[in-house]
């Protein structure tokens, strides 16, 4: 069984403003509330691959009420603790080009996280356990470590999807999947990457620090894979991007999908990219059917 972890799930609320100017009033020309938190992308791409899985983390107020009722209503399974903050809205600006601006999230209480300790503790030997996205401040910054602890005692895989001291505190633990953006990658180890081969050489290092495989995506640019099978090279489709929100989360949920139902670690890498580029075509995240008719598109080659 897979389950997602969004320790600070949101409302993504996508606004379009057709020629923004700072400090006057705009109108919206088009808005849209949709559910958001790296995990929980992760979770609905993966019920639009069929693929069972559970969602969990921390919800709260009318904002996590909002996300509950999506989730059930498309038939993502859910089982979230429920927390007494608001769960946070972050903006999605397009105009021209895309601007984030993302909230710090809730306080979380010690019960809270406890709660969500006890969860993990009912994991099985096989499960595999996605942790993406951002800790909320009042949980610490090694809280993901704490969870990574509890899925080892159960024997439970994980991927995790982070940026920063929490990525490189869980690499030791030899995470199935890590997945940075080139610029991630970069900023990682505090370097300018110009090159594939640069990208190659610091993937690789994540490798050596402990992940199972690495993906480093690039946008329309593609994607690099590198694990012990050797280093792969896949094209990003051609189409109209409509929205980048859940790209990468979308990458994750077609990977180990594939992964965890095939054991191909190429066919994996299809579906992954497959299905970020079916989210960058899409206003909300990837459909099945989307990615299907992406994923002949995708040539893969060995470098
Ligand atoms: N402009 C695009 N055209 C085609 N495919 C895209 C585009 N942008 C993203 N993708 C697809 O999605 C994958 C992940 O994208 P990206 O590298 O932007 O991840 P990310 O930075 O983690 O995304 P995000 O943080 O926005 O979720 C890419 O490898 C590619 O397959
Ligand atoms: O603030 P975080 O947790 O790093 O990222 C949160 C977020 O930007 O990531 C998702 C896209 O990947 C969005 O749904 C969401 O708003």
């Amino acid at each position: 069984m897979i389950y997602t972890v969004t320790l600070n799930p949101s409302i993504d609320y996508i606004v379009e403003v057709e020629d923004l100017r700072l400090g006057s009033l705009n109108r919206m020309t088009r808005d849209l509330k949709l559910p958001g938190g790296k995990g929980i992308n992760v979770s609905r791409v993966l019920n639009q691959l069929k693929v069972r899985n559970t969602a969990t983390g921390f919800l709260g107020g009318f904002t996590g009420q909002f996300i509950e009722d999506w989730l059930q209503k498309e038939g993502t399974s859910s089982d979230f603790v429920p927390a007494c903050g608001d769960t946070r809205i972050n903006i999605k600006l397009k105009s021209g080009e895309e601007t984030e601006i993302n909230g710090a999230g809730p306080d979380i209480s010690m019960e809270e996280a406890d709660a969500l300790m006890n969860k993990l503790y009912n994991l099985k030997s096989g499960d595999i356990v996605i942790m993406s996205g951002s800790i909320p401040p009042s949980l610490g910054e090694s809280f993901y470590n704490k969870l990574i602890g509890v899925c080892k005692e159960q024997g439970a895989d994980f991927v995790i999807d982070t940026t920063g001291q929490a990525l490189k505190q869980a690499l030791i633990h030899g995470p199935l999947l890590v997945k940075p953006n080139h610029h991630e990658l970069a900023e990682l180890f505090g370097v300018t990457i110009s090159t594939r081969a640069e990208i190659i050489t610091y993937g690789r290092k994540l490798l050596e620090s402990g992940a199972q495989h690495v993906l480093v995506s690039m946008a329309g640019e593609g994607a690099l894979f590198i694990s012990e099978q050797g280093v792969f090279y896949a094209n990003a489709p051609a189409g109209k991007v409509k929205n980048s929100v859940g790209a990468g989360d979308s990458m994750i949920a077609g990977f180990v999908g594939t992964l965890s139902k095939t054991g191909n670690v190429l066919e994996a890498f299809r579906t992954g990219v497959a299905s970020g580029s079916a989210t960058a075509f899409s206003d909300d995240l990837a459909d099945g059917e989307l990615i299907e008719q992406l994923r002949p598109q995708i040539q893969i080659t060995q470098l």
